[in-house]
């Protein structure tokens, strides 16, 4: 049987991520970077698109796992009629090269370990040439190759075009694989100890984790979010992806399948803004400077997302041999949403560098210039209509949480100003651009019979995304058309208690086919409006539902079907952890982080 989304556990170097089934077997893997081509593709396609599974002979799911508190290594046991084993997964932290260490070790009786190894390059299509050198089974084709060895030595064979072990552990014993990549025309790099690699990595973790600062009660699951979300940043650059996968589908069979393993500027700067409430200044001032290499230029040409070292084509295509998780097809590569123009984003990117000033990072010098070059092309851009934060492959709109976001631009920078009054700027055009955007709002994004905010101007249809309206300051918590708002949201957009982020069914806004789940980060924006509005108790119920629906390693995706109980798109979803760390902190730490 296929597994679910929510059957995978994540371990990763911060520069890439796999993906482990509860069966032992590594479905998911990109090497060098979370954008490279997958040599283990079987999330999405069979045993055949490659994959490295090692259990017990005969076994088929194990019996427990979790992370070793704090940190991103991932035990599984396993109970079986001839004893118990532990298979210990982990990548540790990157060299020169990218390795991943499974480390078993037998801890009661005598069992019998099988390993299939199945590399299969460019994302399940080409079968590498195995060849043995130094102890090590080699796989080679074009630019990649990948080693494999064991310590000690265990039986390896190949057989079927896999590579195959098998050995027996007893109480104490321990193997350990390690599976090293680097560019086929170099040579191999040094050889890695797994079981320090082991003591390391755990250890400097647990030094990560505990720079924590929130100590509610829900550390667990806070810490194993900003774990997360830490493992999606790619070190070298400071680029977050918004997951580590493509093509998790928004409903199971259905199209709506993208490939999140790039650096959107809302998604990140979220989780920016989520890492400094949470202590994490090095990352998040990795990042702002991150963000601004990728955005220099003209600021019309500012886009919506870039590749991780700041690429900005990333051209959209399909792998038509890969079939698809659970035949969502198509997969894709790239994503076309990179050319859409999204109005938000302005407001986002010069609220998070805001917010990286107050809260202390160092100022670089063209801060601020970026930040004016960015309001003033937004000070008559804002009045077009654009694809609005879902990116809907449709016509443009003039959605109302895009001007929004452009009123979040003017109010920043007017307030950036007003507390630095040395720094150079169009106060009084910018105040008044700020009133202008509000009174358009206001007038042409409401609907007075209804009481509420709509998805665009004109529209009777509504959006989650109008739950930032309180949240971003636009108006108070007590005005009545943010209660307004916040009630008809939830009457027509809720699904069995969370909330879906607009009615596919009765707009044209999406001309996708097909259906999704409740999207979790704007239930968690519920939460959230809920509790600035007064209504904590229903905030800390539905926080601790969405809490409940993580997977037993405190991971989730993107969305949740109510109905199936099952997690659907990509997976992990930065946007979806940096919504649990924010309502964990808004309602425990007395703070909001996004
Ligand atoms: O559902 C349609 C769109 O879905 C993706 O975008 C979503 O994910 C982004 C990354 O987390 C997020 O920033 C965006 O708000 C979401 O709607 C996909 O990337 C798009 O290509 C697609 O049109």
């Amino acid at each position: 049987m296929h597994p679910r989304i929510e059957d995978y556990a994540l371990i990763g170097d911060e520069q890439t991520a796999a993906l482990v089934g509860r069966d032992g077997s590594i479905d998911w893997l990109c090497l060098p970077r979370f954008d490279s081509p997958a040599c283990f593709a079987k999330l999405l396609g069979t045993e055949e698109h490659g994959h490295w599974r090692i259990a017990p002979r005969g076994a088929r799911l194990c019996t427990r796992r979790a992370y070793r508190p704090d940190t991103l290594v991932l035990d599984s046991d396993w109970d079986t009629p001839d004893g118990t084993v532990r298979v210990t997964d982990f990548m540790p932290q990157r060299d020169r090269a990218p390795d991943v260490v499974r480390v078993i070790e037998g801890l009661a009786g005598r069992v019998t370990v099988h390993g299939e190894l199945r590399l299969r390059f460019d994302y399940g299509s080409i079968v590498p040439w195995m060849r043995r050198s130094d102890g090590h089974r080699v796989a080679v084709a074009g630019p990649d190759s990948v080693w494999l060895r064991s310590e000690p030595p265990v039986r390896i064979w190949g057989e079927d075009f896999a590579t195959h072990s098998e050995f027996t552990v007893g109480k104490g014993d321990r193997v350990a694989f390690v599976l090293t990549w680097h560019p086929s025309h170099e040579p191999r790099p040094a050889l890695v100890d797994p079981f320090e690699a082991l003591d390391s990595s755990v250890e400097d973790w647990r030094a990560w984790a505990a720079r924590c600062r929130y100590r509610g009660p829900h550390r667990e699951v806070v810490v194993r979010s900003l774990i997360t979300l830490k493992a999606l940043t790619y070190a070298p650059t400071g680029g977050i992806v918004a997951a580590p996968t493509t093509s998790l589908p928004e409903s199971l069979g259905g199209v709506r399948n993208w490939d999140y393993r790039y650096s959107w500027l809302r998604d990140s700067t979220l989780t920016l803004q989520a890492l400094l409430a949470a202590g994490y200044h090095e990352e998040a001032e990795a990042w702002r400077d991150w963000l601004l290499r990728a955005v220099a230029g003209k600021p019309a040409d500012l886009q919506i997302m870039y590749g991780i070292s700041g690429e900005r084509r990333l051209p959209e295509y399909e792998l038509p041999w890969l079939p698809g998780f659970h035949g969502s097809a198509p997969v894709r590569v790239g994503n076309d949403a990179v050319k859409q123009f999204q109005l938000d984003v302005y407001g986002e990117v010069i609220d998070s560098l805001s917010v990286a000033r107050s809260a202390g990072l160092p100022v670089r010098p063209h801060m601020w210039r970026v930040q004016c070059a960015l309001l003033e092309f937004l000070r008559t851009a804002w009045r077009q209509p654009d694809a609005g934060l879902w990116e809907v492959r449709g016509r443009r709109r003039h959605f109302v949480y895009s001007k929004v976001m452009a009123w979040v631009a003017a109010d920043r920078a007017v307030r950036t100003l007003e507390e630095h009054p040395h720094l150079d700027g169009d106060l009084d055009g910018w105040r008044a651009m700020r009133e202008e955007v509000h009174r358009e709002v206001c007038e042409r994004g409401y609907d007075p019979d209804r009481n509420t905010f709509t998805q665009y101007y004109g529209s009777r249809a509504l959006d989650a995304s109008l739950l930032q309206i309180p949240l971003v300051g636009f108006l108070p918590p007590d005005d009545p058309r943010v209660t307004g708002t916040i009630d008809a949201v939830r009457a027509e957009l809720s699904c069995d208690g969370l909330l879906l982020r607009y009615d596919l069914g009765h707009t044209d806004v999406d001309p996708l086919p097909g259906e999704e789940g409740a999207f979790l980060a704007c239930s968690f924006w519920l939460a959230d409006a809920l509790h600035l509005t007064g209504r904590t108790d229903e905030a800390r119920e539905l926080f601790e539902r969405l809490v409940g629906l993580c997977n037993d390693v405190g991971l989730l995706a993107e969305e949740y079907d109510p109905v199936t109980g099952r997690q659907l798109g990509n997976f992990p979803q930065a946007f979806s952890h940096l919504g649990l760390v924010g309502t964990a902190l808004a309602l425990d730490g007395g703070e909001k982080a996004g």
